[in-house]
């Protein structure tokens, strides 16, 4: 197959796909050789080299006149240099000098998990090792988008003179950050007062034991006694506890709670809501002050495009085979890399990756009075949570899409790959920057096509990968997704194939598999 072209000035070169294509290659862990066939030799037969042979016979030595005669080592390696010069592999050294290098985060983690299966983490239902903490902490791309927002949110709290929950509403806005894990994000939280001068009280919420020891000792250690650290799952959390309840002569008093006007949570999953932000953040949702709280995260959606993985699909089917009778029920976290897309890009309504759906917080109030009537029960003590109660309670987390992709040409769908993004904060009003810019959302993006534009270096997130069992040949690809039914079915060329398909193309998206549960996960 001939690819080289050639360019303006006459030499060979490739077209910025196939540039693309090996400079992909280049990064994988065990990069390849690379043959170049029919493009001349790299070292080109050296006439003087045959000069000097001549008059000698391959068997005798040469005389010393024949000898002196003959070029000085420094002189060969100097010629060699100029006969190495073949055109094509000198324009492929080209490309691989072009190649961005790795950053130090690349280096260490992207090549040795390139295409590498793991099961999705499921930190509401396990708590989590203080190690998976310390590779969270790793990233700093995502605690400086979160710390970005948290200023961003005080600003406009300071500007819009907002009132506060503090006792008194002393100026100090209150933040509670929901799932603290070991306290990164109460640091950025501390920061973003100090680098706006607008005073916070702040609250951590953490229910994994572990991890509230270590926010402990960090709060002695490193923030001066100023955050209130609480052990509890969020979903039973009253609010900050402003006095204690007491008995004395004089009769009993109930302990006073008070709201929150920032909530900070991280509990997204590489397919956003699949680590159940959403049914943690109903259950808390009540300790905002109404009108005026808000979450940070406000809002994340997810994102799927079909992909062909040979290589995983095999992986996954060679598990089954070793007795892994779910292999291809779960939905993989895997820094997808020997892939290829399927869907065209640049399609009119027809994305490479489409949104499935969006979650937002807070909740409007005409939902959570909906919720709240149809729940039959609730956690003892605090705010439940959808995902307490009755059958129904948390149907307004149903989630159900429909998105057709144009495949590029016949080609095989080994599974989907899910993505997601998320708006931490979106500054209010007109205001301008400190240097006079537009302000700008504050995001996170897994996508390929936007992490770059949108939190730039970010790997706290593999992309999540849903294998389908047996590949498919597709010319146009229909995905339905439901997230409350968990399971997937496909429909292709129009035709619904429910029947053929169920069964093999179920999933169970075993994040959702918490003790808390509702009856319909
Ligand atoms: C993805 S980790 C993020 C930790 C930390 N905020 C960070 O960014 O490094 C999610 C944290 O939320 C905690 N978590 C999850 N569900 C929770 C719940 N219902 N109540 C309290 N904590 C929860 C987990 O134990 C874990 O520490």
């Amino acid at each position: 197959m001939v690819v080289f072209q050639k360019n303006k000035s006459g030499h060979p070169s490739l077209s910025r796909y196939h540039q693309d294509l090996i400079g992909k290659y280049m990064r994988l862990k065990h990069a390849p050789y690379f043959l170049l066939c029919n493009v001349g030799p790299e070292l080109e037969a050296d006439p003087s080299a045959s000069e000097v042979a001549i008059g000698s016979s391959p068997t005798e030595f040469p005389t010393l006149a024949e000898a002196a005669a003959a070029p000085s080592p420094a002189k060969e390696n100097r010629q060699q240099k100029i006969q190495e010069h073949n055109a094509y592999a000198a324009y492929l050294r080209h490309v691989e000098r072009q190649q961005e290098p790795f950053n130090y985060l690349e280096q260490t983690t992207l090549t040795n998990f390139q295409d590498w299966l793991q099961s999705p983490l499921q930190p509401l239902s396990d708590n989590l090792e203080s190690i998976t903490y310390e590779v969270f902490e790793g990233d700093p791309v995502k605690y400086q988008q979160y710390e970005r927002a948290i200023t961003e949110a005080l600003r406009d709290w300071a500007a819009q003179k907002k009132p506060t929950s503090s006792p008194g509403d002393d100026g100090a806005v209150v933040i509670a950050v929901a799932g603290s894990g070991r306290g990164p994000l109460v640091t950025r939280a501390l920061r973003a007062s100090e680098n706006t001068g607008v005073p916070v009280r702040v609250w951590a919420v953490e229910k994994n034991p572990n991890a509230y020891v270590y926010l402990l000792r960090q709060n002695q250690k490193q923030w001066g006694g100023r955050v209130t650290v609480v052990k509890t799952d969020m979903r039973a959390w009253k609010g900050p506890l402003l006095q204690q309840a007491s008995s004395s002569s004089g009769g009993q008093t109930e302990n006073v709670y008070g709201k929150v006007d920032i909530l900070v949570s991280e509990l997204l999953g590489s397919f956003g809501d699949n680590e159940l932000s959403p049914e943690c953040l109903d259950g808390i949702q009540h300790v905002l002050a109404p009108g005026h709280g808000i979450s940070i995260p406000q809002s994340y959606t997810a994102h799927a495009t079909p992909i062909a993985t040979p290589r995983l699909h095999a992986d996954i089917a060679q598990r089954e085979a070793a007795g892994d009778t779910t292999a291809f029920d779960t939905p993989w976290v895997v820094q997808l890399f020997a892939i290829d897309y399927v869907a065209q890009r640049g399609v009119p309504d027809r994305p490479r990756f489409q949104q499935a759906w969006e979650f937002a917080h807070p909740l409007p109030a005409t939902t959570v009075a909906a919720v709240e009537a149809r729940r039959a029960g609730g956690v003892a003590g605090g705010g439940g949570g959808s995902m307490a109660g009755a059958a129904g309670a948390n149907d307004h987390n149903t989630r159900q899409c429909h998105l057709v992709f144009v495949c590029r040409a016949r080609a095989i769908v080994h599974g989907i790959a899910g993505y997601f993004e998320s708006v931490l904060y979106a500054p209010e009003g007109e205001s301008e920057g400190e240097n006079g810019e537009a302000r700008e959302k504050v995001e996170l993006s897994t996508l390929p096509d936007m992490i770059d534009r949108k939190s730039k270096d970010m790997i706290s997130w593999f992309p999540i990968f849903f294998p389908l069992k047996v590949s498919l040949l597709f010319h146009l690809y229909l995905c339905c997704v439901s997230r409350t039914l968990s399971y997937a079915f496909l429909r292709w060329n129009g035709v619904v194939r429910e029947n053929l398909l169920t069964g093999w193309l179920t999933f169970v998206p075993n994040t959702l598999a918490t003790p808390l549960r509702p009856a319909r996960f």
